[in-house]
């Protein structure tokens, strides 16, 4: 891989500087006019100052613009704040209502509130493959502009999405129709954007993003129609850099998630890797390698050595691709020079191939397939609980669990963060994947409700306040969260939720360099009562202190829950065992556990018991009557025959011997029969007693 260099663009003059020079074309042909009568002069005079008047008029407006556009979106937001303007990065509204910093009611919609740019969704349908036609499935899909039909045995459901692609959408349609061109400019003027692919495995996600998987790891890539949206793009963005004025520099990373562990697809044998965060980069991957790229070839080699090294990692950790997240990164830095100054920006686009979304029971779940299984679906089922977060319009402050996940932490900027996305949604046609094609669109449609805000990512320090702003606010909601959870598992139980919001260590209102104007009373005011500017580094230092005190609070809290989940399951085991000692007990008294909970029929089992009981009794007594009357009777035999005695044969004594030692058994008998009577009739009375105290 060749080593950087920057890409030069042409020198070509921008559109405002061409709409300039498009206007002062008149005032030049209005000063070459020189007439010679003097009330043409005069006229010519005054039409000149006019014209004069307009220029200076029109271009203060230019400057004004310009100079708007070079304040960066913060400063921005800040200005219209001290300047009582609307804030330029929020849409406009019409029904939300809160009341504002100078307790004046604002009425403005939820939407202006929390301003944005929707996440957009295509979905992707594929052609069915040989397997699909050679078993004759049903078509399960119709597509039909931006809508889409599922229908299965007289089911129907209809979806809407940004972009519809069929089964019969070429490559290059798909890199059109989704707009992908428009991304990629964003990237250029200094944004973030995330394109990702969704969907079961074998819906068509790597064939959308990279192109066909065997073609892209072979040895020589050979460019043709099949390519996706990555080697389209990288053509579009050198082409693009060659028409505008910055200089680009170009860097690339290619990442892997398996199993919730983090892999340099650039630098295999780096092994596994952390992510981390910091205030200048929020989450990123520590020690990754990061690729100058300085032409088209550099970047195709960086998407060649990744695809190959995600198969032969693959092969050795015996598992396919579709079990892992990839994410290649470009980092498009643009610097444009106007005399002094230099602008930076820092553009970033990433390309995520999403693992297989199929859930855990169609997995083989044993062993160690489970734990992976579990991860994969961990960071899946993480970006299905971070989209169902952000998409519920009703909650004004969600708790959004990006923490949970290595995936959903890396994307944490493309989903309610800064960036601009798009997220492509993958399905095979066949009725036979009917649940898993359900499943994707639901999830592609709650996706849609997720509003970014994007922003140009210029000043560093800017960036920086982002980030500890972001990590602030997350925490925060984590924090809320955390407590609420705690506060709920210790009902009941001996667990002390820590007391953090004692009257010193109440949340600090940080100075305003966010949009919720909850926030901007904590610019200090000057003596002439404007709201004064407060020094950047102090601003830093201030969200800082924030920062680390939030985060000792998220640490006793984490420690707290684990505290009591431990307690809890503790709690829960001594439960079981009491609940199997209660339902043994019941089946013996109460009889049938299954009416356990019913009140009637507790009562009911209770009655039935108990006159159960009575007829036991009952039947006994008959039987203790009848061997007692046996008894008297064996008694005057043995009697009689002990009296002639004398006379009696062998075999007279052995039966008389005999029954005596019946005699015996029967007296053990009726012992026995009478202790049993003793305790049901104490049983008896003990149900009365409980019956009548439960009734
Ligand atoms: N739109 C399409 N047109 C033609 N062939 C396609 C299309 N989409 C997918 N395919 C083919 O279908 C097969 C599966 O596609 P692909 O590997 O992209 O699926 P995937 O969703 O990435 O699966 P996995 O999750 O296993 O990685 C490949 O052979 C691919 O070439």
């Amino acid at each position: 891989m060749k080593q950087s260099q920057s890409v030069k663009g042409k020198n070509l003059k921008s559109q405002s500087q061409q709409g300039l020079a498009k206007n002062q074309s008149p005032e030049k042909r209005v000063k070459q006019q020189n007439s010679v009568n003097p009330q043409f002069q005069q006229q010519q005079l005054q039409q000149q100052q006019q014209l004069q008047y307009n220029l200076q008029q029109q271009q203060q407006q230019l400057q004004q613009q310009l100079s708007q556009q070079q304040m960066n979106p913060q400063q921005q937001i800040i200005q219209s704040q001290i300047n009582g303007q609307p804030n330029p990065y929020e849409a406009p509204s019409t029904h939300y209502s809160f009341k504002s910093n100078n307790n004046t009611n604002t009425n403005i919609s939820y939407e202006e509130y929390t301003g944005g740019e929707s996440v957009k969704v295509a979905l992707r349908v594929r052609p069915m493959n040989n397997l699909e036609r050679s078993r004759g499935d049903e078509y399960c899909v119709k597509c039909s502009g931006d809508s889409i039909q599922l229908n299965l045995k007289g089911q129907q459901k209809n979806y809407k999405f940004n972009y519809v692609l069929d089964e019969n959408t070429s490559q290059s349609e798909c890199f059109l129709n989704c707009n992908v061109g428009e991304l990629l400019e964003s990237a250029l003027d200094g944004y973030s954007a995330t394109i990702f692919a969704y969907g079961q495995t074998g819906s068509g996600k790597t064939y959308t993003m990279a192109g066909v998987e065997e073609k892209l790891g072979r040895e020589v890539y050979i460019s043709d129609e099949t390519e996706g949206i990555i080697p389209r793009a990288v053509r579009y963005l050198w082409q693009a850099m060659a028409q505008r004025e910055e200089q680009f520099y170009v860097k690339a990373s290619f990442t892997e998630i398996y199993n919730e562990q983090i892999r340099d697809l650039l630098n295999p044998a780096s092994g596994i890797l952390h992510c981390r965060w910091n205030v200048k980069n929020g989450f990123f991957v520590e020690d990754l390698m990061i690729v100058e790229c300085t032409n088209v070839d550099d970047m195709i080699a960086v998407l060649h050595e990744g695809m190959k090294n995600r198969k032969t990692g693959a092969h050795e950790l015996n598992k396919d691709s579709s079990r892992s997240h990839s994410i290649l990164t470009v980092y498009l830095i643009s610097e444009l020079v106007s005399g002094e100054q230099t602008m930076k920006r820092y553009g970033k686009l990433s390309f995520v191939d999403l693992a297989g979304s199929e859930r855990l029971k169609e997995s083989k779940s044993h062993g160690d397939m489970i734990k992976e299984t579990g991860n994969i679906n961990k960071s899946l089922f993480t970006l299905g609980k971070v989209i169902q977060s952000l998409s519920d319009k009703k909650a004004k402050m969600p708790y959004v669990p990006y923490r949970d996940s290595k995936l959903t932490m890396l994307l944490m900027d493309s989903l309610g963060g800064t960036a601009k996305a798009l997220m492509i949604a993958c399905i095979s046609p066949s009725g036979v994947y009917y649940d898993e094609t359900l499943s994707t669109m639901n999830y592609a449609a709650r996706t849609m409700n997720i509003k970014n805000k994007p922003v140009v990512q210029m000043d560093q320090k800017d960036q920086i306040i982002y980030n500890l702003q972001r990590e602030i606010d997350l925490l925060r909601m984590e924090n809320k969260y955390l407590r609420e959870q705690l506060q709920r598992v210790s009902n009941g139980l001996p667990i002390e939720v820590p007391d953090f919001l004692s009257p010193s260590q109440k949340p600090k209102n940080l100075p305003p360099l966010t949009k919720n104007p909850k926030m901007s009373t904590s610019r200090p005011i000057s003596n002439d009562g404007q709201q004064m500017e407060i020094p950047i580094n102090k601003i830093v230092q201030e969200y800082q202190f924030e920062l680390n005190r939030i985060k000792n609070e998220n640490e006793e809290l984490r420690n707290a829950r684990e505290v009591a989940e431990k307690n809890y399951h503790v709690v829960m085991n001594n439960n079981n065992a009491l609940q199997i000692k209660l339902e043994n007990i019941e089946r013996v008294f109460i009889g049938n556990p299954a009416n356990k909970g019913d009140i009637n029929k507790e009562k009911m089992s209770e009655e039935y018991m108990a006159s159960a009981l009575m007829l036991e009794n009952t039947e006994l007594k008959k039987r203790i009557t009848e061997l007692e009357q046996k008894n008297i009777e064996l008694s005057s035999i043995i009697k009689k025959n002990l009296n002639g005695a004398t006379n009696s044969s062998p075999e007279d004594l052995w039966e008389m011997m005999q029954i005596k030692q019946q005699n015996q058994q029967l007296q053990q008998r009726v012992e026995f029969l009478q202790a049993r009577e003793k305790d049901l009739l104490n049983d008896l009375m003990r149900l009365q007693k409980e019956s009548n105290r439960k009734y």
